[in-house]
């Protein structure tokens, strides 16, 4: 039998890290080698013989996590949102430095978001409007969320691709924030709501007809198997992979 792949698991004591912890331990051909938690010194990770470390932990520091991993070698799952092209860019940059190291940075780990994307670009060249609506549980400190900019950005793109123009909206005068942030032409409105976990409703509409694809997430274990697939082939892939869809054969 091959040997267990070592993981250490930043932000251990958060929702998603103390859920990732609980499931590294139960999950055979996985070995928790490490848990950081906010003040931990990252030196910890390698020094602890990881060969994968999964980051939830906080925007404003998870750039340098990965960063600082990569160069030492250590391959990287990435839940924590945050990312910007150019964050993304700059650990492309070191990777350069550092062959046959992984990151996977993923905006959302659950099957069924992943694939509620992916039929969101597929739908997105046949219809006028789209919008999408994210809605979480209220200690979520971002907005909007990960997975609702990966989908409007894909959306974006697949208008893009098909010649679309921007969708109509003859909204002339309109209070701040009312018709949500404006994600390469898309909009995305964000909900905070006590008793939620992570939803996400795209909306798209023609003349007479409306389509509307929703995902929730009822519990954090529904991200688990994305992470543990991730984990396991991250090590197998050197370079930067954004997204899930890649390791579920779904294209980019
Ligand atoms: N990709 C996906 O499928 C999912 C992504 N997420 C994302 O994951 C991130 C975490 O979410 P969630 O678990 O709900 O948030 P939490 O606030 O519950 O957890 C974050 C944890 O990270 C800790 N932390 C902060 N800085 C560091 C550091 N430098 N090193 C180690 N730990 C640190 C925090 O500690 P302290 O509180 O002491 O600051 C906290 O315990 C968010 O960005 C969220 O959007 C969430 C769910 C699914
Ligand atoms: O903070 C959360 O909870 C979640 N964050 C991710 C995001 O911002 O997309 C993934 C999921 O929506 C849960």
């Amino acid at each position: 039998m091959s040997e267990p792949i070592r993981v250490a698991v930043l932000g251990a004591a958060g929702r998603m890290g103390s859920t990732v912890v609980r499931t590294v331990q139960e999950t055979e051909g996985l070995e928790l080698v490490a848990q950081l938690e906010a003040g931990g010194d990252l030196a910890a990770v390698a020094a602890a013989g990881a060969q994968v470390a999964v980051d939830f932990t906080v925007p404003a520091v998870t750039e340098q996590n990965v960063r600082t991993l990569v160069g030492a070698g250590v391959h990287c799952v990435v839940g924590t949102t945050g990312w910007t092209e150019e964050s993304l860019g700059r650990v492309r940059d070191c990777l350069v430095d550092a062959p046959g190291v992984g990151v996977a940075v993923v905006p959302n780990f659950a099957l069924g978001a992943v694939l509620a994307m992916a039929f969101a670009r597929q739908a997105a060249r046949w219809f006028e409007s789209a919008e999408v609506v994210e809605l979480h549980h209220p200690d979520k400190v971002d907005a909007p969320s990960g997975t609702a900019r990966h989908t409007a950005e894909g959306i974006a793109r697949a208008r893009a691709a098909a010649g679309l123009g921007p969708a109509p909206d003859a909204t002339a005068q309109a209070l701040d924030g009312a018709r949500g942030a404006d994600v390469d032409g898309v909009r995305v409105h964000a909900v905070r709501l006590r008793g939620l976990v992570a939803h996400e409703e795209v909306l798209f509409g023609n003349v007479g007809e409306q389509l509307t694809i929703r995902h929730d997430s009822f519990d954090r274990a529904s991200f688990m198997p994305g992470v543990v697939l991730a984990v396991r082939r991250v090590v197998d892939r050197p370079g930067l992979t954004v997204g899930l869809e890649p390791f579920l054969d779904l294209g980019a």
